[in-house]
């Protein structure tokens, strides 16, 4: 972890942690006062106890008063000064860590999106709050507990160099080789403490991806074979947790042999001090009590050093991501926007070569080319896997090709404003449409966020879903419950298309959109489709072809191993009894 870009969390909340700290050592300054003061009362009992007298309670209380009101005093102002030290640096450091989070977030969610298929969603969101989470509450601590024993350990040092320098020396010397052993043995434990930590996201991983499948598991029925490679990961886990909670024992024992072996040393060199007259027997008494204390406040040292290096840990898997630059096809915020009135809208990939980053050696397209005219409705067909998705990506500049460009009306996509591209420019409606918790109206109008209700019934009856919408016990109010699980898969597909309808872009892209509709549904989409964006382009992408061929367009292009190798009207393409005839004749024998 970075401590300058800790601190700049921190610093912004100076006020507060200026405010904890010295709370902090009020309440470690009344901490030392409180056996004081108690010793006070208890000296004057045994005077009184010594005298042998009976006394009245009014006549105790006039002779203890004194004690007992400083005792009241120094508990309550203990007390206080807990309560503040508290309850500042929940304050503060909720405030940073909702800042710490909202950083974290952000810096995700604005990269590539190669990114994320680097970095898997459990992984994320583990960072994100539990991390984070664990970074607050072990920074708290420290301030809290860490910053009390360090200043009780000053303070007990200077009293004990008072009562004997010769002793707190030779004690130094003993603390010094235990804190030199304790670094040693702390650097092990931090390797164990990454890998417990690297196994036990893997094992959370697991559970995310399992639990956000449960359909297709409980279709499989393969929650057991879940299971028992959740018990396998979990397993590993288990194992370098307890390895790491061993070694955490094995550091506390060690800490408090030599803590104990301290005290132990320090009564035999302390006697023989006494013996040769340095040292009177009353001061090797108070040098031991204080002794008593130190070896408590460093006991809460060495804890807290096992809470630094699990606060380092977390604070290294948050700052790591907060620092990150946001991703190229986010940053450039400042491209151009083609002007309203200058835009037609033609689209020209040049030579464009393209790959996955995770396979970076299996190019999906080589020196493709594809010219699409504006005002067209454009279909790209083709058999699964050859490569019609990736041209759509690269369009809506999910990625940047490689090689080549891809223009628009001349202008290359990488010099264009990418939010202006995709939240003006483009409109994408994919296979799998991700609809988000809230309402049936909110999901709609999420592609324009000021449209009224109106609005949105207008583009839910163009998506054809005014209808379904309308006969949910709520209407446009119905939750839509996690990911869009309480609707079918097509009503979530029309509700997706309505989405893309509001937003009203120039360019409409349709990866798959209508496969999981019935071909009724389906011609009554399309046909909304085709009247509404007729001064548009609109591609359409399926492998269906009766897809393709409920659809008016003026152009299908047919795409095989990351090549265009047929273009024209469905009744050229059969003319020409290529790559399109043999997938017609394949899906029409099925
Ligand atoms: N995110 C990804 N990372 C790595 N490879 C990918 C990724 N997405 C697609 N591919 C690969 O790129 C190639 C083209 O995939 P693409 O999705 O573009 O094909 P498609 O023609 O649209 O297929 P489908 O009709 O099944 O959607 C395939 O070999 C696929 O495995």
């Amino acid at each position: 972890m970075t401590w300058s870009s800790f601190w700049k969390y921190l610093r912004q909340h100076w006020m507060g942690l200026f405010g904890a700290f010295l709370s902090t050592l009020a309440a470690a300054y009344f901490n030392v006062q409180i056996p004081v003061s108690i010793g006070s009362i208890t000296s004057v009992i045994t005077t009184m106890v010594n005298a042998g007298e009976a006394i009245t309670f009014k006549e105790y209380w006039e002779r203890i008063k004194e004690p007992a009101l400083r005792f009241a005093f120094v508990v309550a102002s203990q007390a206080a000064a807990s309560f503040a030290t508290i309850s500042i640096l929940s304050h503060v450091m909720e405030g940073v860590a909702a800042k710490l989070r909202h950083d974290l977030f952000d810096a995700v969610q604005r990269q590539d999106i190669e990114f994320f298929e680097f970095h898997r969603t459990g992984e994320l969101s583990k960072r994100i709050n539990q991390d984070v989470q664990e970074l607050k509450s072990d920074a708290k601590k420290l301030l809290n507990s860490g910053i009390k024993a360090v200043a009780q350990t000053a303070g007990v040092v200077q009293v004990l160099y008072g009562i004997s320098p010769t002793l707190t020396a030779s004690l130094g010397v003993g603390v010094s080789g235990i804190v030199l052993i304790g670094t040693v043995i702390g650097k092990m434990l931090k390797k164990h403490s990454i890998q417990a930590n690297r196994e036990s996201s893997a094992c959370q991983n697991h559970s995310y991806e399992s639990l956000s499948n449960i359909k297709t598991v409980r279709a499989f029925s393969a929650e057991d074979k879940h299971l028992e490679s959740y018990d396998e990961l979990g397993e590993i886990a288990t194992l370098s947790a307890r390895k790491l909670g061993y070694g955490i024992g094995i550091f506390q024992g060690l800490t408090n042999l030599a803590l104990n072996g301290l005290v132990g040393g320090t009564v035999i060199l302390g006697g023989s001090m006494v013996g040769s007259n340095q040292l009177s027997g009353g001061d090797l008494m108070a040098f031991l009590a204080a002794v008593q204390m130190l070896q408590k406040s460093l006991a809460t040292v060495s804890q807290m050093l096992t809470v630094y290096m699990k606060m380092k840990i977390a604070g290294d898997q948050v700052f790591q991501f907060i620092s990150l630059e946001p991703g190229r096809t986010v940053a450039e915020q400042d491209g151009k926007r083609i002007p309203h009135y200058k835009l037609i809208g033609n689209i020209s990939f040049d030579d464009v070569d393209f790959s996955y980053a995770t396979r970076p050696d299996d190019p999906v397209l080589k020196k493709f080319n594809l010219q699409m005219s504006s005002h067209k409705v454009i279909a790209l067909v083709g058999a699964s896997g050859n490569g019609k998705s990736t041209i759509a990506s690269l369009l809506a500049r999910m990625y940047d090709p490689s090689g080549g460009k891809i223009t628009i009306d001349g202008v290359d996509i990488r010099n264009l404003d990418p939010k202006w591209l995709r939240s003006e420019l483009i409109g994408y409606v994919g296979q799998e449409p991700a609809l988000f918790t809230g309402t049936v109206a909110d999901n709609i109008r999420y592609g324009k966020p000021d449209a009224s209700d109106l609005e949105i019934e207008d583009a839910a009856r163009r998506a054809n879903c005014h209808h379904f919408i309308s006969s949910l016990k709520d209407g446009y109010f119905t939750k839509v419950a996690e990911r869009g699980s309480s609707l079918s898969g097509g009503q979530k597909q029309r509700i997706a298309i309505a989405r893309a309808i509001i937003k009203n872009p120039e360019i409409l892209i349709f990866d798959e959109a209508t496969s999981a509709l019935d071909n009724e549904s389906e011609a009554v989409v399309q046909k909304a489709i085709e009247e509404n964006f007729k001064n548009r382009m609109v591609l359409i992408i399926a492998h269906r072809l009766s897809t393709v061929k409920k659809a008016v367009q003026d152009i299908i292009h047919v795409v095989e191993g990351g090549k265009i190798v047929e273009s024209g009207n469905h009744e050229e393409l059969m003319r020409k009894r290529g790559v399109y005839f043999n997938l017609q004749n394949q899906q029409s024998s099925k």
